[in-house]
């Protein structure tokens, strides 16, 4: 039987790891939402200059694309922090907006040109655009302990009016690719083929603008709880997502 000198120290020493774990986990956030913060703001730039010089929003997605998809490709990194338990999110929640983004930016606006010129690309852009800048300073001067009220406040109210915005601006942008994923017949498999299997990703796309009619709600009422819980002080009991 270990003595209580022996049982202290395990403990003493589990603290320590604890406390050195929860250090780096802080200085690798902070680290990764001050990156991403630069980053959006070097695209809120980016666009600026390009609507100032060329007054044209045609050619702006080409000009950023570089940025955006690096940027919003990082965000992945979000669903590796609550995986890990470094914050306190749902993997369900951000899995939902993370890989909405992802597909968004790779399989819809990258692969298909004809549609980069549409307003409804830069209607997404602005507002993920506003929503990022606010929401990763939101958290970096939150794990500095110094956050303004304003930040507080605009990452808590901005996305009442935000989220739909940006939805419009996705489903539009997907819609308006509809056309081109029938008429290419891309990422999609057709019968017969050695698999045995076929899909196409044009009907896949009408499933992914369905999807949004019961993952939006999910999404906007989780941020609704979390603005009454921390703008408001309420006591939530959140159900496992
Ligand atoms: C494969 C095809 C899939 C297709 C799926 C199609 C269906 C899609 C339907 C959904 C559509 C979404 C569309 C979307 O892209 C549109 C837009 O984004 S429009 C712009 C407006 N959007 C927003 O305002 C929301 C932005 N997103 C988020 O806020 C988050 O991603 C979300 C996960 C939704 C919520 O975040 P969270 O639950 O983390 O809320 P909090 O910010 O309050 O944080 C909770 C606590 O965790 C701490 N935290 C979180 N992240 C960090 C971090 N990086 N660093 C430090 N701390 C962090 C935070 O401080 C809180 O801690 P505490 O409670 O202690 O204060």
């Amino acid at each position: 039987m270990a003595s209580s000198e022996e049982e202290g120290s395990v403990e003493e020493k589990e603290n320590a790891k604890k406390k050195t774990i929860g250090t780096l986990a802080t200085a690798w956030l902070t680290f990764y939402n001050i990156a991403m913060t630069a980053g959006w703001l070097v695209l809120a730039i980016a666009m600026a200059r390009f609507y100032i010089e060329k007054r044209t929003h045609k050619g702006l997605y080409r000009a950023i694309q570089k940025t955006l998809k690096l940027f919003q490709t990082f965000a992945s990194f979000e669903l590796v922090h609550c995986a890990l338990g470094l914050v306190r999110t749902s993997v369900l929640v951000t899995g939902v907006q993370v890989s909405s983004r992802i597909f968004m930016v790779w399989l819809i606006t990258n692969t298909i040109r004809q549609i980069q010129d549409e307003e409804s690309v830069i209607l997404f852009l602005v507002v993920w655009t506003v929503t990022e800048i606010t929401r990763y300073s939101y958290y970096t001067f939150n794990l500095l302990n110094h956050l303004p009220y304003f930040i507080k406040w605009a990452r808590y109210n901005l996305f009442i009016v935000l989220y739909p915005l940006g939805v419009a601006g996705e489903l539009l942008t997907i819609y308006a690719a509809l056309p081109y994923a029938r008429r290419s017949g891309m990422y999609s498999l057709r019968l017969p083929n050695k698999y045995n299997i076929s899909f196409d990703y044009y009907y896949s796309l009408f499933i992914v603008m369905c999807s949004y009619i019961p993952l939006f709600p999910q999404l906007y009422f989780h941020m609704l709880r979390q603005r009454r819980k921390v703008l408001h002080g309420e006591i939530i009991v959140e159900k496992d997502e």
